[in-house]
């Protein structure tokens, strides 16, 4: 499949990097504002293809991205060191205004694929601007956060994340609720495989890990001023669900009904992705202070959404 990468920066190019590392994608092109930026990655990625997975790695105009099945959307800026996700929502907004409606003109039969944050609330607006119906319009949402929880239980347990199964649902940011309740290794609940290997989960665990979890991207921008290995991976994981008609479970945000009982929402649960993209969408059971860590997290973005709407004249 070709994929199209708007937004050359940090997460665009590593998640070509990781497109052709993993061969999820036949051809990738970068299209990016500065053009001379996007030039540059792509070469340098290409020269990666001889250790890699044979890709067409490339740049272009949008143009480029014509017959792209994905688009993935990672143009705009990032936080800097203390701010949050939703103080990006003005300037990433606007850069949407332009984006969208040049990459559709081109690739008018792609699913996109928001990474840009807040990912949630600019989900929630690719969804208005491109007219597409809700189910090809993915946010990667919060399998960045669900792949943080997996990595943290699985270093408490000594287990490998990839035997740990655990989703972290709502928004890719401060307000998330990570389902401790589902949480399962081996088969079992998570605190019941911790005590057998003879790692017990203790109340201050719990908190290390939920911090580790909802702290990281701070963490991590304090210290190199971006993140990208992680999403990168995981928007080639969520590409090759898509390419491969896989009907993987991944928790990812799209437009939503009724969640915790907010209306209309943008935000991750599990969603069951396939070759049309989210094709089926599973609520877990919740506690019952997991269901109210929810509803605070859906209230969030839907206040969030219902600004932007506002101020874009979509309000109903
Ligand atoms: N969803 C997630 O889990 C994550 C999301 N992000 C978000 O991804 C976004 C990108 O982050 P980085 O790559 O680190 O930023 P970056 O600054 O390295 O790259 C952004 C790129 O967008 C380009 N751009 C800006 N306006 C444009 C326009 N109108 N048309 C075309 N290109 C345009 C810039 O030239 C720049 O190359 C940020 O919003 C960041 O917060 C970052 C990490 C994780
Ligand atoms: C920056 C960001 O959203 C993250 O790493 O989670």
């Amino acid at each position: 499949m070709k994929v199209g990468i708007v937004g050359a920066g940090f997460v665009g190019s590593t998640a070509a990097y990781a497109l052709v590392t993993s061969g999820g994608a036949s051809e990738v092109v970068l299209v990016d504002a500065n053009e001379k930026l996007a030039m540059a990655q792509a070469q340098d990625i290409a020269h990666a293809v001889p250790f890699a997975r044979a890709t067409t790695v490339r740049h272009g105009p949008y143009e480029a991205l014509d017959g792209a099945g994905v688009v993935v959307l990672a143009a705009g800026v990032g936080q800097k060191p203390g701010e949050t996700r939703l103080d990006l929502l003005e300037r990433n907004a606007r850069v949407f205004g332009q984006v969208i409606p040049a990459a559709l003109a081109a690739a008018p039969e792609a699913i996109l694929l928001v990474a840009t944050n807040p990912v949630d609330v600019m989900t929630h607006i690719a969804t208005h601007i491109s007219g597409l119906p809700r189910h090809r319009v993915i946010g990667s949402g919060t399998v960045l956060d669900t792949a943080r929880f997996r990595a943290l239980l699985g270093a408490r347990l000594g287990v490998t994340p990839k035997s740990v199964h655990a989703h972290v649902v709502g928004e890719h940011g401060d307000s998330e609720v990570l389902l401790w309740s589902g949480a399962t290794a081996a088969g079992m609940p998570v605190e019941r495989c911790a005590a057998q290997l003879g790692h017990p989960l203790t109340d201050a665990d719990r908190a290390a890990i939920d911090e580790g979890v909802r702290r990281a991207a701070y963490r991590i921008i304090e210290g190199k001023g971006h993140t990208a290995f992680g999403i990168g991976s995981g928007i080639a994981r969520i590409i090759a669900a898509i390419a491969g008609d896989e009907r993987a479970v991944l928790t990812c945000s799209t437009l939503t009904d009724a969640v915790a009982g907010v209306r209309d929402v943008t935000l991750s649960l599990p969603r069951v992705l396939g070759s049309r993209g989210v094709v089926d969408t599973v609520m877990p059971p919740l506690s019952a202070e997991e269901e109210t860590a929810l509803n605070r997290s859906a209230t969030i973005l839907r206040e969030a959404a219902t600004g932007v709407e506002q101020r874009m004249g979509w309000a109903k």
